[in-house]
Order: structure tokens, then C-alpha cells, then sequence
């Protein structure tokens, strides 16, 4: 007999089979299996499930829902009851013939909540010894609050049901949560099988690893940055920042944090070192901090036994040859027993080893792998034993992960990467997150919140964590400026100087008076001078005998801008200091160009060549000389973006609007001709860039692709807050199309694009495919649109909320000629409010929506644009979410249209 009679013949039968025993436990079972069969969805199981029903409507429900289902349904039904229900309880039922073989389908997970839900029915029995456990891991990962815990663990639920609760929840928050519960398991099952096949671990191995594992944590669990404020734990403040994996010239969303070490996004299956790569401030060393963290802890990366962190910054100060063997322990964790054994260990298991390599751009040595190295157990130089590792020369088999901003990788270097990460910053809730955790009182936090989404230059600003850190810090200080509130990079850290130094006003005085730059003028010298001083020698690690070449004062320590680095501690007993953030370094060097009376214009013009390949050296002693001489030490390849990062501060601090102030330290005269230099030397950068365009190829526009100094240039001008120079600065720019992908162009880049490119005399295509323009960087490109013919975007992460803001905010999108919102997140409502902004377009011909998420809806809304639209040829919407009746309307469309020549679409499967 079919199934679905079965079903029906038997409902009184099963239901009082499922009900008799007066407990939702085999209900629940039937449940799970159901879900885990794909037979149910969620929305099914929560109509099932739903709040307040007796057990027999719960069931009752389950047979009717499951009957409407049809047939494959109802024997998969009768299969879990079978599977479920206590062999007294069967007789008598008829379970029917052909469901063993069903029983069998199981779908291979692609990802770990797909596996909660495959699982379930495993997961359900294996979790009900590890609750407590696993809330705690969920905890420590941020991923459940105390208040999820209660309500997984509210007294009125059996022991099954706060398991199925907690089940539920992880699959609510998502990946990461996911992730942390299945390993969790996978940890609380022992060492991984392998392990415990190979070799029994010795008492000194474990001691070891505890050891290393408890140092790992307490050197991961506080935020370097915030020194001052002691306190402040990475779980405090840690939020989950953009993360994409580069796959073969595409880059694609990765899961989170987990993702960075694993199989997803591997492009080179003989490599074995990850990259996560990223702009100054990102989030790299904080994103291996957490990932320290929480394998410390046991909740990440749980198949690695032995993890061994390095920073780079540290390795340029170890002057000694070391063996591999000295280099882990003596860099890392020393064993106090076992020494041999450990390291043998170590050698015999390469697997269940990771390496992490902080800031390998601020390595000194520049990589090479022409020196082969691969005894473990024989001396060499710091920079040889990692280059070697790196390679897979040293050690082959052991993971690493290292950090960088991508201009100090060079091809020879990147060949040995299995995968790239880019860390691209905040996501707009992201910001919100973070500020909310950075202070207690809700009032405040909403209060900043609010006046940061008052200010689009400065929300821009916000998806740079470091930014994002420095402006929710001197929270005071930006909810007291109103209307002259920061607009400018610059701007912010001045902002953040004067919030330092307010500790340094009698309590009496409430703030700064009006000479403070005079006042502490000395201070802020001295620590310039240490600023440039190792900006010269690629020097961020700076001892007690640098401070006595600069006259630092312990008073100067007191203020917070350098902090004590207790990890870095070497067997010389010396201290270390650095300073917050390389920027800051960046900021107090450039203060001190612009307010030393010795430094001469010769200075910034050498500053302001760093963006050439060649770049400027710094020789402070004799004025900052340049370096058109051959690049002998390859290190300030290196320095190139902190260079440019100074320069910008230099651009800012010489602006009109600091000129008042620093005219109390500075004579008028020397900071005209410094100002006069800079725009000179932008104006100059420019011009360099435009004369190299190539002429047009025949029959084709005059296009620019823009070469990386050009944002920096335009960054610059932007600091400098004057509409002279972004005129002039684009005055003589003669192109149609200006192309600037894969440019790592996000908001803050954005606004100080729309600030210069609103100028141009001419229309121009423009082309920002493969950035991270978002929601953000798009309304911060508003200014610029009405030069725009043309506008490319895609791959920019871009929603809904995007295109409403640049259809509300009366760009005239009716004169655009090209739109390419490709492979953003755009759905119906953002192609409903493209349709009606273009419909009556008598220039648009090519739109593009092509992989997004635009439905049937979406679709309907650009029928009527093909409707009403004249001059539209070309349309894409492969790649969408539109099914046969989005199709039928855009059919019925296309009849009525005369010009259109292709609709680019795919069924939606
Ligand atoms: N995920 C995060 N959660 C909270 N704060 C963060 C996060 N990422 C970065 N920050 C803040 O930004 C600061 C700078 O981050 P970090 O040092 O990791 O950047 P980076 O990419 O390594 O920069 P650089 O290339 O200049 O070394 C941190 O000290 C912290 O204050």
C-alpha cells in the first residue's frame, strides 16, 4: 500500500504511538530525523513546535503536514517511526516495505549549520553530556550572551530539549556558532584520533602544551592598543571584521573567522602558508589574536596541538643565528622538561602545527629564497630561518598564517601561498557593535553612533578599525565640536592628540586653553622626532636608549601615546616601547616635519616621492635626503605606505584650516613655503600620472587606469580640505573613462574620490569594480555622479539600502549611459527603485544587475522600465533569484519594446 494510505489508514494508531507515553521525546526524534531528511523545513518544524499546543496537536499537525506532502514524505515519515518508536509500540503498525533504502540518503553537509541539520539526530544524543561546556565555548567566542544561555537552560525542558534548544540557537547565529559547537565536539572527543594512533603523548608533551597554550592566552587576551586603559580585554571589544577569500581573481565572502585556516578559498594545493592581507589598521594582528585566543581556549583550530605565534616586529630586533629549535622556544614558550622529546614531536607531527608571522611587512629583510635552509637543528639567521619556513623548505607540512598589507608582497613571495584572506575592515553594523561595546552607557554609545551617521566622512572613516578605535575613544571631544565636527583623517588624530593632552591640564582648567600647542609644543616634538626617527629605520620598537636620544621623559610615557610591550621582553632585559598604532607613529612624525623650524621644503618634496617606485629614504640628520640613489636596502619598499600615510597627515596638518594654530609654533612664513611645497608636489604626482595614459586605441575612449599612488594623491588633497587644489588637480585630466579596479577603494577612499573627481569638466565613465565602496563609500560618491556617463560597481558589496540612497539623494540617473551593478547584494527593492529612477532615461543603454539576490518582484519593476525605456539594448540579470513569473513579465515586456537586442538571464534553479 502506498505510503500516504499508510499514513492515513494508521492516524489514530500514530498518533497514540507517538502521545502514550506522555512525553514530546519521541515526537521530537521524528522531528529531528525529519529535518536532518530534508522532508521538513524550518518553517515547518516551527509550525510543528509551536508555543503552548498539547502533544497531540503537535503530532496531529506533524501527520497532516507530512501527508500534504505526498508520498516520499510519508514514507520518510514512516521510516523515522519506525527508526524511533519502542518495538512494543510498533506491533500492529504497518511501517510499509520500501523505506530502509530511504532511510540511507544522507546529504554531505557544505557547510558547518548544514551539518547541524544533517546531524541533528547524532548531534542530539552526543550533546546532551557537554551542554554546560559548550555555552561556556559559545560564550568565550562571543557567540551566545548569558541571556541565550538561561534560555537554553530554563528549567521547565528536559535534558533533550535544552539540547535541541541550544541546537536551534547555534543555528540561528549562523556559521560562526556553528563552527564553534562542532568543534567543540570534535575537541571534547579527544586528541584527534591520528594523534592518539601515532604516539601516546608523554607527561612532558602535555605539561608543554598547557604551558603553551596558557601563554598563548595570556598574551592574546589583552589589547596592546589600549595600554593606558588597562582592562580592556580582546572579549571586550573584539568584532567580526570583513573577511573575503581571493579564489582565482574573484574574491568571495568567506564564512568568518574559522575560514581563515582550512581548505575554503585554497588556490595553491602545494602551499602551505596562508595570507591574510590587509590596509593599515584592518585588523590583521587583532584577527590572529582572537584566532590565538580562541584556540587557546580550545574552541578554534581544535586540531592543532601546538600553535606558535611570532611578530615580525619583535624578529627584527633578534640579532643572534638561532636553530628552528631555539627560535620556538626561545620566541614562544620554553619547556621546562623535555626539551628533545618536545621538539622531536614537533618534527614528527608538522600537521598539528601552526605558525603565525605578524606584520611580515615590517619585516626589515626583504624575502628572498635563494638561501635554502632546511636542517632543523642548525643556525641561522632570523630572516633565513623564516623565509625557509615560509617556503616549506623548513619543515614542510606545518600551517602557517601570516599578516601584511599587500604592497610588501612580491610575486617570488606570493607564489608560496596556499590562500589569501583580505581583512577589509568594519561592516556598517559592525561599527555600531563596536562602539556599543566600547562604552557602558547605552546613552553614550547611541549618542556617538548617532553623530557618527550624521557625518558621512567620518562613518566613512569607521569601517578602518583603527579609525573606527581613535574615534570612539575622544568620544568627548566629537560629541563637543557640533557642527565642526572631524571631516578628515587628519583631523581625527589631531582630535586624538589634544584628548591625550588634556590629562596634562590642571583639573581646575576643564580643557585645553587656547595656546595649547605652544604649551606642550616640547612634547610633541620630542616624541615627532622618535616618530621619524624610526620611520627612518623602519623602526617601531623603540628601548629606553632611543629615549634618551630624544630626550623622552617618563612624563612623556605617562601620557599614553607609547606603550609598554611586556611580551617583547628579550633576554637583554631591555624594555620595549611602541607607539598605539603605526599610524600614530605616522602622525608624530608628520607633526614633526611641519613644526620643525630646521626642516626645510626639501623635506616634503623627498616625503612626497615615496608613492615612486623608488621611494624616499629618510636621513634625518641631514634633512631627510632623498634616495634617487639605487634602493640598496629593500626595507623601504616596505615603508612606502607609512611614508604615504605621514604625507597625508603633512598634506592635512598644512592645510588653511590648521594654519592659525600652528602659526603659535611655527613661523607664518616657513609653513606658506611647506604648504606651497605640498601642493606642488601633488600637483606634479598628478600630472606624472596623467601624462603616462596611453593615447586612445582607435575607435576606443580615452581611459585611465589609475596606478596605486594615484588614490593616495587624491587622498592628500582631500586632507588639504581646499576646492582650488582638487580643481586645478583635475583640470588638465582629459579621459573618458576612468578605470580604478582592484584598487582597495572603500568609503573613506570614496570621499575623497567625489571630493576631486566633482570637478572634471567633461563627463567620464567610471569604473570601481572590485573595492569595498559598500552602502557607505556609494552615498559618498554622490557628489561626484553628475560627471558620471558610466558607472561600474560591481563586486562592491552594495544593498538595497545603497541604490535608495542614490536614487533618493537625486543623482541624475537619468542621464547615465552604462550602470554595472554586478555581483553586489541588491535585491527586489533596490531594483524596483533602479527601474523607476531610469525609466524615463533617454541615455541609458546597458543596465546591469547581474549576480544579486533581484526576485520576481525585482524583476516586474525592470518589465516596466523595458516597457517605457527607448534607448536600453542591453540587460543583464543572470545570476539573480527571478523564476518563471519574473521571466513571464520581462516576456510580455519585451514585446512592446523596440530597442532592446539582449536580455541576459538564467533560470533560477
Ligand atoms: N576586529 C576588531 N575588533 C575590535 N577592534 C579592532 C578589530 N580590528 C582592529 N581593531 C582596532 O584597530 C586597531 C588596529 O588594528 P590592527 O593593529 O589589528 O590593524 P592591522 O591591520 O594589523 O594594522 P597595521 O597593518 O597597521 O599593522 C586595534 O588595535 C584595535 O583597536
Amino acid at each position: 500500500m502506498p505510503a500516504q494510505q499508510l499514513v492515513l489508514r494508521q492516524r489514530v494508531e500514530l498518533l497514540e504511538a507517538l502521545c502514550c507515553s506522555g512525553t514530546t521525546e519521541p515526537l521530537d526524534s521524528v522531528l529531528d530525523l525529519l529535518l536532518s531528511w530534508d522532508v521538513l523545513i524550518w518553517e515547518d518544524y516551527h509550525n510543528v513546535q509551536s508555543f503552548n499546543k498539547p502533544l497531540c496537536s503537535k503530532t496531529r499537525d506533524l501527520l497532516d503536514l507530512v501527508y500534504n506532502k505526498g508520498e516520499e514524505a510519508c514514507s520518510l515519515l514512516l521510516a523515522a517511526l519506525d527508526q524511533v518508536l519502542p518495538e512494543a509500540q510498533k506491533v500492529g503498525l504497518c511501517f510499509g516495505k520500501d523505506n530502509s533504502k530511504q532511510r540511507d540518503i544522507k546529504k554531505i553537509p557544505t557547510n558547518a549549520t548544514d551539518a547541524l541539520l544533517i546531524d541533528r539526530p547524532a548531534l542530539v544524543k552526543k550533546v546532551r553530556d557537554h551542554v554546560d561546556g559548550l555555552l561556556d565555548a559559545l560564550m568565550d567566542a562571543g557567540c551566545f550572551t548569558s541571556q541565550d544561555c538561561d534560555e537554553v537552560l530554563l528549567p521547565v525542558y528536559t535534558r533533550s530539549q535544552k539540547v535541541r534548544k541550544l541546537l536551534d540557537q547555534v543555528r540561528f547565529r549562523g556559521e560562526g556558532a556553528a563552527n564553534v559547537l562542532l568543534q567543540y565536539l570534535q575537541h571534547v572527543d579527544g586528541t584527534p584520533q591520528h594523534v592518539k594512533a601515532e604516539k601516546q603523548l608523554s607527561t612532558e608533551f602535555l605539561l608543554y602544551q598547557k604551558k603553551l597554550c596558557s601563554s598563548v592566552d595570556a598574551q592574546s587576551h589583552c589589547l596592546s592598543t589600549y595600554g593606558g586603559t588597562a582592562g580592556l580585554s580582546l572579549d571586550d571589544i573584539y568584532t567580526d571584521s570583513l573577511l573575503e577569500v581571493v579564489q582565482k581573481d574573484r574574491e568571495v565572502p568567506a564564512l568568518g573567522l574559522q575560514d581563515v585556516v582550512g581548505e575554503f578559498g585554497m588556490i595553491n594545493k602545494e602551499a602551505d602558508t596562508i595570507l591574510v592581507s590587509g590596509e593599515a589598521g584592518t585588523g590583521k594582528s587583532i584577527l590572529l589574536q582572537r584566532l590565538h585566543l580562541l584556540w587557546a581556549r580550545g574552541v578554534l583550530l581544535t586540531d592543532i596541538l601546538m600553535l606558535f605565534p611570532f611578530s615580525c616586529r619583535k624578529l627584527n630586533a633578534e640579532q643572534r643565528i638561532l636553530s628552528l629549535k631555539e627560535l620556538l622556544f626561545l620566541h614562544c614558550c620554553w619547556p621546562d622538561r623535555g626539551q628533545d622529546e618536545i621538539f622531536q614531536f614537533i618534527l614528527d607531527h608538522p600537521h598539528l602545527v601552526l605558525f603565525t608571522f605578524d606584520g611580515l611587512d615590517e619585516f626589515r629583510q626583504r624575502f628572498t629564497d635563494e638561501e635554502r635552509h632546511c636542517c632543523p637543528t642548525q643556525q641561522a639567521p632570523v630572516h633565513i630561518l623564516l623565509f625557509n619556513l615560509l617556503q616549506g623548505t623548513l619543515m614542510k607540512g606545518v600551517k602557517k598564517v601570516v599578516t601584511s598589507r599587500p604592497h610588501a608582497l612580491s610575486p617570488s613571495l606570493r607564489q608560496y601561498f596556499c590562500k589569501e584572506v583580505l581583512a577589509k575592515g568594519f561592516s556598517p553594523m559592525g561599527i555600531e557593535y563596536f562602539v556599543r561595546k566600547q562604552h557602558n552607557d547605552g546613552n553614550v554609545a547611541t549618542r556617538v553612533v548617532e553623530s557618527l551617521k550624521a557625518n558621512a566622512a567620518l562613518l566613512g572613516l569607521c569601517h578602518i578599525p583603527v579609525f573606527c578605535w581613535v574615534i570612539s575613544k575622544c568620544y568627548k571631544e566629537l560629541l563637543g565640536c557640533g557642527k565642526g565636527s572631524p571631516q578628515t583623517v587628519t583631523d581625527v588624530y589631531f582630535m586624538f592628540v589634544k584628548h591625550f593632552l588634556q590629562k596634562l591640564v590642571p583639573q581646575e582648567h576643564k580643557t585645553l586653553g587656547k595656546g595649547w600647542l605652544q604649551e606642550h609644543l616640547e612634547i610633541l616634538r620630542r616624541l615627532g622626532q622618535l616618530a621619524l626617527e624610526g620611520l627612518e629605520t623602519s623602526c617601531y620598537l623603540f628601548t629606553e636608549s632611543d629615549f634618551r636620544k630624544c630626550s623622552i621623559t617618563e612624563k612623556d610615557l605617562d601620557l599614553g601615546f607609547l606603550i609598554h610591550c611586556k611580551d617583547y621582553s628579550d633576554n637583554t632585559d631591555c624594555k620595549h616601547f611602541e607607539f598605539l598604532h603605526i599610524t600614530m607613529q605616522c602622525f608624530f612624525a608628520a607633526l614633526y616635519i611641519v613644526l620643525d623650524n630646521n626642516s626645510n621644503c626639501s623635506v616634503i618634496r623627498n616625503l612626497f616621492k615615496s608613492h615612486c617606485k623608488r621611494p624616499t629614504v629618510f636621513n634625518h640628520k641631514n634633512c631627510l635626503v632623498n634616495c634617487m640613489k639605487p634602493v640598496v636596502n629593500d626595507c623601504s619598499v616596505a615603508e612606502t605606505p607609512n611614508l604615504q600615510i605621514t604625507s597625508e597627515f603633512v598634506a592635512g596638518l598644512l592645510s588653511q584650516r590648521y594654519h592659525s594654530l600652528l602659526l603659535q609654533s611655527c613661523p607664518a612664513v616657513l609653513l606658506e613655503k611647506k604648504s606651497k611645497q605640498v601642493i606642488k608636489c601633488l600637483s606634479k604626482g598628478l600630472q606624472k600620472h596623467f601624462k603616462s595614459i596611453p593615447p586612445p586605441v582607435k575607435g576606443e575612449e580615452k581611459s585611465m587606469h589609475a596606478m596605486p599612488g594615484f588614490v593616495w594623491l587624491i587622498k592628500c588633497i582631500y586632507e588639504m580640505q581646499k576646492s582650488e587644489i582638487a580643481k586645478d588637480a583635475v583640470s588638465k585630466l582629459e579621459v573618458q573613462h576612468l578605470k580604478l579596479i582592484y584598487c582597495n577603494i572603500g568609503p573613506v577612499e570614496c570621499t575623497a574620490l567625489a571630493y576631486v573627481l566633482k570637478y572634471l569638466r567633461n563627463p567620464v565613465g567610471i569604473q570601481l569594480d572590485f573595492n569595498s565602496v559598500g552602502d557607505v563609500g556609494l552615498e559618498q560618491l554622490l557628489p561626484c555622479l553628475h560627471v558620471c556617463r558610466s558607472l561600474y560597481l560591481r563586486n562592491n558589496n552594495i544593498t538595497d539600502e545603497g541604490i535608495c540612497k542614490l536614487v533618493a539623494k537625486g543623482v541624475d540617473c537619468e542621464s547615465f549611459e552604462k550602470v554595472a551593478l554586478w555581483g553586489n547584494k541588491i535585491e527586489d527593492k533596490g531594483a524596483e527603485a533602479l527601474a523607476e529612477s531610469l525609466m524615463n532615461s533617454s541615455t541609458l543603454v546597458w543596465l546591469s544587475l547581474a549576480g544579486n539576490n533581484v526576485g520576481n518582484t525585482g524583476a516586474c519593476a525592470l518589465a516596466e522600465l523595458v516597457k517605457n525605456n527607448t534607448t536600453l539594448t542591453d540587460l543583464w540579470l543572470n545570476q539573480n533569484h527571478i523564476s518563471r513569473d519574473g521571466v513571464e513579465h520581462l516576456i510580455e515586456a519585451l514585446k512592446v519594446n523596440a530597442t532592446i537586442k539582449e536580455v541576459w538571464y538564467e533560470p533560477d534553479y
